[in-house]
């Protein structure tokens, strides 16, 4: 019996830094399965990795027959997956209104519709003692002006990922809720190709590797959700506080 990580988004940002970390703290794994539409990224990564097998599956999560394919590979090697990370996704800052409709419909397909298929296919793989990870993030605590949608698919993993949590508990699976607030990654290239990146997220944006490190040991302690920083830990409470439209009041200005 094989027993595999698998990683979508591993071609960088957090998604990168879980396959460095995963492939040094969980001992016995015999693969780690990485997943992206960048194959050259992934091999860069492959040959980085030491001591664990990588295997590379170069699949575009916006496209039907990337799950098809990956359903037949599960389904051919039986691996029991040890480890779930839904690190894929993107966002778009700006307003609703002068965002493509692709972009608005991507957003939600990548971030809420993959990571649940996703979640979905690999379940039957999954073990006592296994972990998923899905990447929400502090954009998950309240309505985002300007960030409308990627916020709203944010809220969506969160919830997704809790009300899940519970599912599995009984299981022996646990899932958590990756929620950090901004990261140094190259999500900001895209999210933020418009617009100057607002200096507040400047001013709190935190390494990947802190983030998954933290996320990593919340998940150990079997915590629902994970938040890197006492920035964001002050203002998930706030979020809690508060009114969704007060929140979307004070961040619209
Ligand atoms: N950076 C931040 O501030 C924060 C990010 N997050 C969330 O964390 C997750 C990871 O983000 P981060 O590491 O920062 O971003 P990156 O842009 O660095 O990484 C995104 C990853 O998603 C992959 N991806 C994008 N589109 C597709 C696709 N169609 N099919 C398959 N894979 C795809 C990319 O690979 P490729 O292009 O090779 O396909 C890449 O590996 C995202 O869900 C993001 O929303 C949460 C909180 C904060
Ligand atoms: C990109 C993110 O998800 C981050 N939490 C932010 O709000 O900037």
């Amino acid at each position: 019996m094989r027993n595999i990580a698998l990683v979508t988004g591993a071609s960088s940002g957090m998604g990168k830094e879980f396959v460095r970390e995963i492939s040094k703290k969980y001992k016995g794994l015999d693969e780690i399965w990485v997943v992206a539409r960048r194959r050259e990224r992934l091999r860069e990564l492959k040959k980085e990795i030491i001591g664990t097998r990588v295997r590379i599956l170069p699949l575009d999560l916006m496209k039907e027959e990337s799950f098809e394919r990956l359903k037949m590979v599960l389904a051919k090697e039986q691996p029991v997956v040890r480890i779930l990370v839904n690190a894929s996704g993107y966002g778009i800052s700006g307003s609703f209104e002068h965002q493509t409709e692709e972009d608005a419909a991507g957003m939600i397909h990548l971030n809420c519709e993959a990571l649940t298929r996703i979640t979905y296919l690999v379940l039957p793989y999954l073990r006592r003692g296994s972990f998923i990870y899905q990447m929400a993030s502090s954009a998950g605590f309240a309505p985002q002006p300007n960030f409308t949608v990627y916020a709203a698919t944010k809220a969506y993993v969160k919830s997704f990922s809790i009300a899940l949590r519970q599912e599995l508990s009984y299981q022996g699976i646990r899932v958590i809720a990756v929620c950090p607030g901004p990261v140094k990654t190259e999500f900001f290239d895209r999210a933020y190709e418009q617009e100057e990146v607002k200096f507040y997220k400047k001013f709190v944006m935190a390494a990947p590797k802190k983030v998954v490190r933290k996320a990593i040991r919340d998940a150990r302690k079997n915590k629902a959700v994970s938040v890197y920083g006492m920035t964001m830990k002050v203002i998930r409470v706030i979020c809690k506080l508060l009114p969704g439209r007060w929140i979307a009041k004070i961040m619209g200005k």
